[in-house]
């Protein structure tokens, strides 16, 4: 089974693949990481995010051993990533990685964009997950707190807007539901909450399918 989650800048897509991914027994990928790791090499190389060729040699040399790396994680690393992923040379470069993750026995649950438009568009399952920009900011600020990042909330929301028109209006695979996409609204959930309504998805497609 193959279950992509879509949807803009922390709006719990990656809490939701990861207890999915443990509930349905398949391994899971947060593709946002791929794109993250692109801009961390090239800003630790001196390399400037907008070089399209630049950013496409640093994808095509990516080593999905690294994504474990923390330093993925911070604000400055998911902005970059915005940068670098508009490059359509970046986004071929990284394709085939995440189509054969996908294709790997037993299915997968896979995070991201652009996961049920261009990277699995015959996907078992597809939840577009969103919740409100001040929401999401929220989020975004305490995590980061967690980690001993500095989090100024008002800088977070712009970051946040930034990335979702950054994201949605870039010519090669903008975020956007896929058309058979299942929308979940997390804004007045919390993560319980939310896995639970995905989990209620999830089982409803699972059971359609095998009527069908
Ligand atoms: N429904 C929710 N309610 C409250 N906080 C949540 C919810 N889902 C996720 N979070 C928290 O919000 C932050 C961002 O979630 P994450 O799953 O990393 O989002 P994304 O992968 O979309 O960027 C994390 O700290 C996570 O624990
Ligand atoms: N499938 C994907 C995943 C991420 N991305 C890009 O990578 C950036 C970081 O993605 P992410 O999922 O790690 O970011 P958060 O939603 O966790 O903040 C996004 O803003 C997108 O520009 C993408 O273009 N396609």
């Amino acid at each position: 089974m193959i279950i992509a989650i879509d949807g803009p800048a922390a709006s719990g897509k990656g809490t939701l693949a990861r207890r999915l991914a443990a509930r349905y027994g398949l391994p899971h990928l947060d593709s946002g990481l791929l794109y993250r790791a692109v801009a961390h090499h090239l800003a630790a190389h001196g390399g400037d995010l907008a070089d399209a060729a630049a950013a496409e040699r640093a994808a095509r040399a990516l080593d999905p051993g690294q994504l474990g790396d923390p330093a993925l994680r911070t604000r400055g690393a998911g902005e970059g990533a915005s940068i670098v992923s508009a490059h359509p040379g970046v986004r071929a470069a990284l394709l085939d990685f995440q189509r054969s993750f996908a294709a790997t026995a037993p299915g997968a649950v896979i995070d991201g964009r652009d996961i049920g438009t261009v990277i699995c568009p015959d996907a078992d399952v597809k939840i577009f997950v969103t919740a409100s920009p001040e929401e999401r900011a929220r989020r975004r600020a305490l995590e980061l707190e967690a980690r001993g990042e500095p989090a100024d909330h008002a800088a977070i929301l712009a970051d946040v807007r930034r990335r979702d028109e950054r994201d949605m209006t870039r010519a090669t695979a903008p975020l956007k539901p896929a058309d058979d996409a299942v929308e979940l609204d997390t804004t007045a959930l919390d993560a319980d909450g939310a896995f639970a309504a995905a989990v209620a998805i999830v089982d409803a497609r699972t059971a359609q399918r095998r009527r069908a």
